[in-house]
Parts: structure tokens; C-alpha cells; sequence
């Protein structure tokens, strides 16, 4: 805990002025850091696939008192979509200062059912677009010294039931971002990445798929919005959310082994009553340590 944290010197001030590409913005936790970053006055360039949504946010930054926001609309599964953003900060801005990737896309919450195609894909929105914003983006930020930050997940650092397509692709980031971090340091690059490994939060899409099937309480998207920011700005390495996450981290092995334990347990116990009302295995109730 200790080696991963950082003085906490944090100013709202470090964001006014700063060019901001915020990924999947339209909602979630991506639409929560683009106002805070709207209200600590920084330029902001947000993208997601609707644009609808995407517009209206764009309005709530400029009310809030963005520098500027504006939105590009597509889908990253297209990695040569993921080049377009970033071209477009280059033609806007004629820099940047922070890269926030926050995007993914959707799967389910259950067994795998053996669907490699799905793999492929969410591979490709949640980890090789990362990548190519990344390598389209490295000149300007190290023009800039600025900040590559990672929105990424307990479920990349720990294998859990039911997410394993999803788990994967988290575990890429952290594996190439980790690895880049090194190459960066041996060559004095002075771009930062932050990797932020987050517990269960409260957003819409998240309580969707799985508040009937986890018990623990999820955590609050506009706290850990600005929690990303702040991480970000001081160049953290890694940022835990909530913090509590962590003692379950530095007892990974053990928690794995009972948890596994557990939902075999309870799904046994579920299985008669499953039968009777045909609930479906996500739908078995799985207590979180
Ligand atoms: N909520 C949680 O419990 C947790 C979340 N996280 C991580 O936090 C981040 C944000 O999650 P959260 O806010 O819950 O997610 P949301 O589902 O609320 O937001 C996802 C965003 O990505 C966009 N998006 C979806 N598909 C695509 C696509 N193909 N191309 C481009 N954009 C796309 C969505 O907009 P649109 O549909 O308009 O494209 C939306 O703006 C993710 O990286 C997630 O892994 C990590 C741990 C826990
Ligand atoms: C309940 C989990 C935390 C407890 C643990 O110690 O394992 C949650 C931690 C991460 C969550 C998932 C996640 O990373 C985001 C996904 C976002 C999608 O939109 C839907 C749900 C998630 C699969 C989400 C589910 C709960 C966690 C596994």
C-alpha cells in the first residue's frame, strides 16, 4: 500500500487548462470524471458511440466550465477508429496532456458459453484500442510529459466467476501498460500510466448485470471519478477504489481458493430451487467476502 501510494498534494488547480480525452464518457464512470474535469476548468475531447448522450454531456461540461468540451461518436471496436480520436485532439488542441481510456464493451454476467468471437471482440474494444490510442497518442503526451491513465479492474488483477471474457481483457491492459511503464523509465520517457483497479461501483450498466447476484455494496461513480482524476494528476502507479479492495488483493490465493469453495457451495445448494423456477446460474445469489 505503501510503495503504490502517493503524496497527496492533489489541487483541482493541476486540471485547469489541460487537454483531456475521456473515453467512454456518454455514462457510467466516464461520464462522471468528464464533469469533474469540466468543473476544474480543463478542455475536454469525450467519446462513446451515442451521441445523443454525448451531446448532452458535452452541454453539462460547458455549464460547469470546461475551457471547452466537444465529442467525437464510433465504436472501438474499429481501431482505426480509436487513431481518429486522438488525431482529432492533435487537430483541435495541437497536443495533450492526459489520456483517460475508460471504454469497454458489453458482456455478460455467467458461464462462459464457449463463444471465441465474443472474446475476439471484446479483446479488440477493451484492449487493442487502448493500445492504438496509446501509440497514436505517445508523441504529444511526451511532448507534454503528460499522463496515460488505465480504468481497469479487480477482475485484471484476480480471476472471479462469470467474467472471464470481460477478466481477460483486463488482464492485457495490465500486463502491456505494466510493461510499457518499464520500457518508459529505462528510456526516461516522462509520460505517466496509472493503473486504476476498481472494486464494485454504482453505475447504472454495472447494478444492471450483477446487483442481483452480489451482495456487497457497490461504491459511488462520482467519488471514484474523481479518485481516477486525482491519481492521474499526481502520477500515481496504481490507484485502489475502494480502498478496502486491497486487503483482498494481498490475500488473493486464499480468498480464491474459499471463494471458489463458496459459490460451488451455494450454487449446490440453489440447484433444487433452480429447477424448480428455472432461475438461471447468474441468478444464484453469491456472497462477496
Ligand atoms: N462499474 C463497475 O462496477 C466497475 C467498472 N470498472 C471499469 O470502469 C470503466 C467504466 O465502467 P462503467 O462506467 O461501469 O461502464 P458503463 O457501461 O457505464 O460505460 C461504458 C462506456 O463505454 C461506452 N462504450 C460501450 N461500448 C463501446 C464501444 N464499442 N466503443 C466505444 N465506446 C463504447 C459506453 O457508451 P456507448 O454505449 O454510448 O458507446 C459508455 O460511455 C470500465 O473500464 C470498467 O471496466 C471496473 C470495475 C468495476
Ligand atoms: C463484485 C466484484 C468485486 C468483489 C471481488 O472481490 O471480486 C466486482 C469487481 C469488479 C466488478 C465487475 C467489473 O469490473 C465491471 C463490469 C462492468 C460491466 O458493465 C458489468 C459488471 C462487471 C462485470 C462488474 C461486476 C462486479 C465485479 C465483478
Amino acid at each position: 500500500v505503501y510503495f503504490y501510494s502517493a503524496p497527496d498534494n492533489f489541487s483541482e488547480e493541476m486540471l485547469r487548462g489541460k487537454r483531456v480525452i475521456v473515453t467512454g464518457a456518454s455514462s457510467g464512470i466516464g461520464e462522471q470524471m468528464a464533469y469533474h474535469l469540466a468543473r476544474m476548468g480543463a478542455h475536454v475531447l469525450l467519446m462513446a458511440r451515442t451521441e445523443a448522450k454525448l451531446q448532452k454531456v458535452v452541454e453539462r461540461c460547458l455549464e460547469l466550465g470546461a475551457a471547452s468540451a466537444r465529442f467525437v461518436s464510433g465504436s472501438m471496436e474499429n481501431t482505426a477508429f480509436a487513431e481518429e480520436v486522438v488525431k482529432e485532439a492533435e487537430n483541435t488542441w495541437g497536443g495533450l496532456d492526459m489520456l483517460i481510456l475508460n471504454h469497454i464493451g458489453y458482456s455478460y454476467f455467467n458461464y462462459f458459453d464457449g463463444d471465441v468471437e465474443h472474446v475476439r471482440k471484446l479483446l479488440e474494444t477493451n484492449f487493442l484500442s487502448y493500445v492504438a490510442m496509446t501509440v497514436t497518442a505517445l508523441p504529444m503526451l511526451k511532448e507534454s510529459e503528460g499522463s496515460i491513465v488505465v480504468v481497469s479492474s479487480v477482475a485484471g488483477k484476480a480471476g472471479g466467476p462469470f467474467i472471464a471474457p470481460y477478466s481477460a481483457t483486463k488482464f492485457a491492459l495490465e500486463g502491456f501498460f505494466s510493461s510499457l511503464r518499464h520500457e518508459f523509465i529505462i528510456d526516461n520517457v516522462n509520460v505517466s500510466i496509472t493503473l486504476c483497479i476498481l472494486g464494485f461501483i454504482d453505475t447504472d450498466s454495472a447494478m444492471r448485470v450483477v446487483s442481483h447476484a452480489i451482495r456487497a455494496a457497490p461504491s459511488p461513480k462520482e467519488e471514484c471519478a474523481l479518485e481516477i482524476i486525482r491519481s492521474g494528476a499526481l502520477r500515481q502507479r496504481e490507484l485502489h477504489y475502494p480502498p478496502s479492495i486491497v486487503t483482498g488483493m494481498l490475500l488473493l490465493p486464499e480468498l480464491h481458493g474459499l471463494r471458489a469453495k463458496g459459490t460451488r457451495l451455494l450454487n449446490k445448494d440453489l440447484g433444487q430451487l433452480m429447477q424448480n423456477d428455472q432461475r438461471k446460474p447468474q441468478e444464484s445469489v453469491f456472497e462477496m467476502e
